[in-house]
């Protein structure tokens, strides 16, 4: 479970997030939208620690964030916009094993956590490829398996569906319906709902820093013109 009690975070003089209470089960899958700069990036960037709150605080699994940043980055594992920035290795399978390598795990496990981790993207088999001879919508898959193979409890993707063409899009929203089924925690961050509503159990949209609305997505269809959110064609 996360749990948000209070968050407040401040860039200068600019209040990112606003005194906000949030509570993702697990097992969730989450969309939080919200306008451009409505915060939800740094609301998930203390998922894990990588940002401090200026006050209230966040907890994973019960224990505090910024008292167990490891356990933290352990049980939430982000990908974020422009995944060809997150990428460590020449190749893509040695850049799958990066994160398994760092938690000293034995080598058959990491094999292990490498090749299913491909196979759950549609990239096995292309472990000695050079990640820059990938595709967009590889690189973005990449950067998912790499997440996957922490093994995490909450998966935080940041806006994974910009710059991927229709089919690459469908390829990652195929792959995250996969793992929704399989039980891993979603929390998808976008302003943008096409598609993503059928992913979802909740929709939570930000406005200013706070949470402006938090219900099912067939509910939140009617406010998000207000919200500055383009509805899904079904709507
Ligand atoms: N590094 C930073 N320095 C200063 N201000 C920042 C920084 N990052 C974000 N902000 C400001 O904080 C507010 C929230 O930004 P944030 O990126 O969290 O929102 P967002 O909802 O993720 O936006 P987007 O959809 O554009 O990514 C905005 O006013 C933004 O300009």
């Amino acid at each position: 479970m996360i749990r948000v009690e209070g968050l407040v975070h401040r860039y200068g003089d600019t209040v990112a997030v606003d005194a906000l209470d949030l509570t993702i089960d697990d097992g969730e899958c989450v969309v939080l939208a919200g306008a451009n700069g409505s915060g939800k990036t740094t609301l998930v960037r203390h998922f894990n620690g990588l940002l401090e709150p200026d006050a209230g605080s966040v907890s994973v699994n019960g224990r505090a964030v910024a008292e167990n940043l490891v356990a933290a980055r352990t049980a939430v594992a982000m990908v974020f916009q422009h995944p060809e920035d997150q990428l460590v290795a020449a190749t893509v399978g040695a850049d799958v094993a990066f994160g398994p390598e760092n938690l000293g795990l034995s080598r058959d496990d990491i094999d292990r956590r490498v090749s299913e981790s491909l196979a759950a993207v549609n990239l096995d088999g292309r472990a000695d490829e050079r990640v820059d001879t990938l595709s967009g919508g590889e690189v973005e898959r990449l950067a998912i398996a790499g997440a996957l193979a922490m093994e995490p409890d909450h998966l935080v993707l940041d806006e994974p569906f910009t710059g991927l063409d229709e089919p690459a899009r469908q390829s990652v929203l195929a792959r995250l319906q996969e793992l929704r089924t399989s039980g891993t925690s979603l929390v998808v961050v976008t302003h943008d709902l096409r598609d993503v509503t059928e992913l979802a159990d909740r929709v939570v949209v930000l406005s200013d820093g706070r949470v402006a609305l938090d219900t099912t997505p067939e509910n939140a269809s009617d406010r998000l013109a207000d919200l500055g959110i383009r509805p899904p064609p079904s709507c």
